[in-house]
């Protein structure tokens, strides 16, 4: 029988963090070495030797997290959002200098919500007009949701590759926020509503047409088999990997 991972999970008492546990528990390829929370010190890590660390924490605290890995040669896959520029450069060259490492940061784990946003940067260049609405449950402290951010990211490269103008807009005045936030000049709206777990609609619109490209995860154990393929995949990606996408073969 080859050798099992040694997982450790932190924010382990969180949301994502208590799926994590469950699902890496369950992983028979898997061992669970560390469940960790706020309090508790990264050193456990490299006593129990943990092969890869999962972080499902705070946007606060993600980047001191995946840096002390990488500094120990953890291999660190990433759900926690707030990972902007900056971060990701800072990342980067710690990386350069760890090159056995790997580091997968991942806006969403759901492989549908992987896939929605890949099908929306493929219908960008198509239509007049794109804008984002996510929608979540009240107790997500960031907006817009990391996923809205990546997808209009990408869709508003492919728009630019294409020369694709500006969608047209006739506003005049507005309310502070009734446009959304723009996102690389992608309007993005965010929805926080009791009930919801986490839900994106891409809608886009052309003369007498509109396809809306939408997803659901109803629970957080959607999350879970994305989680599970990052951490079996991580090891062998040396380096920096933005989005679930990365350890897919979407174009094939
Ligand atoms: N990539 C993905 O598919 C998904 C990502 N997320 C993101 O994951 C993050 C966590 O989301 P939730 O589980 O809903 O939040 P949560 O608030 O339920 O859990 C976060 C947990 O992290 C703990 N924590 C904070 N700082 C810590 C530290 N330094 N060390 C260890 N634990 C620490 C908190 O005490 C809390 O228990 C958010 O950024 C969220 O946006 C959430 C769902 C899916
Ligand atoms: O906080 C959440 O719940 C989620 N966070 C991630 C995000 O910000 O995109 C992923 C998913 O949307 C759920």
């Amino acid at each position: 029988m080859s050798e099992m991972l040694k997982v450790a999970v932190l924010g382990a008492k969180g949301r994502m963090g208590t799926a994590a546990v469950a699902a890496i528990d369950a992983a028979p390829d898997m061992e669970l070495v560390a469940a960790l929370g706020r309090s508790d010190s990264l050193d456990i890590l490299v006593e129990r030797g943990a092969d890869v660390v999962v972080d499902l924490t705070v946007p606060d605290s993600t980047e001191a997290n995946v840096r002390f890995a990488v500094e120990h040669g953890i291999h660190a896959v990433v759900g926690t959002t707030g990972w902007d520029a900056a971060r990701l450069a800072g990342l980067q060259e710690l990386l350069a200098a760890h090159p056995g490492t790997g580091v997968l940061i991942a806006p969403n784990f759901a492989l549908g919500s992987v896939l929605a946003t890949h099908f929306a940067a493929k219908a960008a260049k198509y239509f007049d007009s794109v804008e984002i609405i996510e929608l979540h449950h009240p107790r997500k402290i960031d907006a817009p949701s990391g996923t809205a951010f990546r997808t209009a990211q990408l869709v508003a490269a492919a728009r630019a590759e294409a020369g694709v103008p500006a969608a047209p807009d006739a506003t005049e005045t507005e309310l502070d926020g009734a446009r959304g936030a723009s996102v690389d000049g992608i309007p993005v709206h965010s929805v926080r509503l009791a009930g919801l777990v986490a839900h994106q609609e891409v809608l886009f619109g052309s003369h007498g047409e509109a396809l809306t490209i939408r997803h659901d995860s109803f629970n957080h154990e959607s999350f879970m088999p994305g989680v599970l393929l990052g951490v079996r995949t991580v090891g062998t990606r040396p380096g920096l990997t933005l989005g679930l996408d990365g350890y897919l073969d979407l174009e094939g």
